[in-house]
């Protein structure tokens, strides 16, 4: 038996949901150049949930119970009342999808028809939690959502108490289609490895959300706004970028797993910075994203992956940094439970090996002998 380490190019799953095919990725056939283009982020979460694109009755009945089910439990907003003011808000929000299920009587019903109901659940509050974070940390109560037609709208309104403005809808909802699956990715391997133990849907979002926290993975959007505030000034793009170079250090939003000619994503985020930049009449962030991106491609053929970019989108949207790995869940709830529905349709424990190197014959020697 011997190990690859990052389980590099193991195909570990069977899934009819997304696909990266020679760099293309497809959402259950569907280019993601085409649906970024056109497509609603509700319409995404149908598509990933049923296969199929919904039609008009399908899709309003969906808005309807996200809708529908997008207030939390008031327990779990007193829960988060008692968070630290300080608290890592992908902690936070761990904690707070975990409790959900302390208040969901449901939550152990294993059918398909509750855990359907339960995927409903969770993405309609998701953002809710969010929203309510950022609130109640800033000493504000939290807003129940209004009933717009999307949840960018809804979450913008809950997160700041003011109408939000048609760019910035735009620009959070085609965020949200841009990151909602992606393959095996690790969150979503987690989320699969946790609810093939035949636990409930709770737990598999709460070990993903844990997975997507990590700077290798959906924490590197908010790592690449910190590094871009540590950069500061254009002129010090030069001697940054080639002194962490030189010492082999990681760029954040470089480099991918599958894709090694460039993230089919990074492109549209780029559009958004730019054109966000522009409208808010601040190009400094997007400016010093390109000259990042020239640089870190120039010297080590590194392209962005999708969180480079959305770190200058989300900042342009006035989004506090450390809520852009949040936003991140609220969108990638949308696979990460289409993928649990995949695995409970067609469940196997999910149980590796472990190559063992480490000592053998090894004889128990009394304490007092040691
Ligand atoms: C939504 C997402 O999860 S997208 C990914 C978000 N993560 C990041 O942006 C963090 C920065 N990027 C990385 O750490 C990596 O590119 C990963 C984690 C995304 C992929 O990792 P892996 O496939 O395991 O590649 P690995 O880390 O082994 O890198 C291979 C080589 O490229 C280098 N490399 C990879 N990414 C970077 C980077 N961002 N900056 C500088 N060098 C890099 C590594 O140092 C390594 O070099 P070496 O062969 O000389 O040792
Ligand atoms: O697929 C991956 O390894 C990481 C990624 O880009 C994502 O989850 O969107």
């Amino acid at each position: 038996m011997t190990a690859t380490k990052g389980l590099e190019g193991i195909v570990a799953a069977q899934s009819s949901i997304s696909s990266i095919i020679d760099g293309v990725l497809t959402y259950r056939g569907y280019d993601i150049d085409d649906l970024a283009e056109n497509a609603t982020f509700e319409e995404v979460i149908y598509l990933l949930w049923h296969g199929k694109l919904p039609t008009q009755s399908e899709l309003d009945q969906l808005i309807a119970d996200l809708n529908a089910n997008a207030n939390v439990p008031a327990a779990v907003l007193d829960q988060i009342k008692t968070y630290p003011k300080n608290a890592n808000s992908m902690a936070a929000l761990r904690s707070a999808v975990s409790s959900l299920a302390l208040y969901d009587e449901e939550a152990n019903d294993m059918s398909a028809e509750s855990n359907l109901r339960k995927a409903i659940k969770l993405q309609a509050q998701i953002p809710t939690l969010v929203a309510a974070f950022q609130r109640i940390r800033n000493g504000q109560e939290p807003i129940a959502p209004k009933g717009y037609s999307s949840i960018a709208a809804n979450f913008l309104y809950q997160m700041t108490g003011k109408e939000p403005d048609k760019v910035a809808i735009e620009a959070l909802d085609k965020a949200l289609v841009l990151h909602a699956d992606h393959e095996l990715n690790a969150s979503t391997f987690a989320a699969r490895v946790t609810v093939a133990t035949l636990t409930d849907i709770y737990s598999g979002i709460t070990s993903a959300i844990g997975t997507l926290k990590g700077p290798l993975h959906g924490g590197a959007n908010e790592a690449v706004m910190a590094m871009l505030e540590e950069i500061g000034t254009y002129e010090n793009i030069e001697p940054y970028i080639s002194g962490k170079l030189e010492k082999k250090e990681k760029i954040m939003g470089f480099g991918h797993r599958v894709y090694k000619n460039g993230d089919p994503r990074a492109k549209h985020l780029q559009k958004m910075s730019h054109e966000l930049g522009k409208i808010t009449g601040n190009m400094d962030w997007y400016n010093m994203s390109i000259k990042i991106e020239d640089m870190v491609t120039g010297q080590k053929g590194l392209k962005p992956n999708v969180d480079f970019y959305s770190a200058s989108v989300y900042t342009a949207l006035e989004i506090p940094r450390d809520l852009f790995t949040p936003i991140f869940a609220i969108s990638r709830c949308s696979g990460w439970t289409a993928h649990i529905l995949e695995q409970f349709a067609d469940n196997r424990l999910i149980r590796p090996r472990a190559e063992y190197v480490g000592p053998t014959n090894q004889k128990y020697v009394p304490i007092d002998a040691r």
